[in-house]
């Protein structure tokens, strides 16, 4: 298949659990990097258990409904993405329009040069830059189990003439055994079912190949 690859560089970890980490593959430069890292993770922990806390309250659900999505073997990635300035930025993108697989998804990005945009109805909006703030994206699962109340944002990033960008992003996936389909306490006559019942490894599966084309996986769950 013929596709356009992005103009970034991406390396990625896995942060958790904990027992999942390679440390071996990890930077050694800068000396701080294993550390931080693993600080940063266990603070983007506390933010991802506060949000989903709140989440499930807005619909009237147990506290934990949307942590219990992440148990165990949960799956947590770093990913650290690296846009080099583009010698033709109307061209390529730094990252093509997407929604992100995972339950929720927490970006550091870049104080310096914006390049972030997200997509509603139809019109593409600039993330604006605020130093030391995190943005939180829900992702496809989160789109899923709530069977709709909750959208996963397109999002894409553009590429620069003149600066390169950096952004570090942790995603927060469910057990890849684990099926994700919408909660039952959402479904009614009022509100039907709107996604179909998938594994989460089957729906990764199906993210990687509809990026390539350019279409959305969530658009496959659809019923
Ligand atoms: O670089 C960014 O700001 C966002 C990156 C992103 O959307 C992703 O890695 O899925
Ligand atoms: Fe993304």
């Amino acid at each position: 298949m013929k596709q356009t690859l992005d103009w970034c560089d991406r390396f990625y970890l896995i942060v958790e659990p904990e027992s999942r980490r390679l440390y071996t593959l990890w930077p050694t430069q800068p000396p701080s990097f294993r550390d931080i890292l693993c600080e940063y993770t266990a603070r983007c922990r506390e933010v991802t258990n506060l949000v989903l806390e709140n989440l499930a309250k807005i619909l009237s659900l147990h506290e934990n409904y949307f942590v219990n999505m992440l148990d165990e073997n949960a799956m947590t990635y770093a990913r650290f993405n690296y846009y080099p300035h583009c010698p033709k930025p109307d061209q390529v993108f730094g990252l093509k329009p997407h929604s992100d697989a995972t339950v929720i998804t927490i970006v550091f990005i870049d104080d310096t040069v914006s390049g972030l945009q997200l997509q509603k109805e139809g019109v593409w909006y600039n993330v604006p830059i605020i130093p030391n703030a995190l943005l939180v994206n829900m992702g496809d699962a989160m789109e899923i189990r709530s069977n709709g109340f909750f959208k996963s944002p397109v999002h894409r990033v553009v590429t620069n003439a003149e600066k390169e960008r950096l952004s570090v992003v942790m995603f927060y996936s469910m057990d890849p055994e684990r099926e994700i389909e919408p909660a039952p306490e959402l479904v009614d006559e009022k509100n039907p079912r709107r996604y179909r019942t998938i594994k989460t490894k089957d729906y990764i599966t199906e993210i990687s190949k509809t990026f390539a084309r350019g279409t959305l996986a969530i658009d496959t769950v659809k019923i």
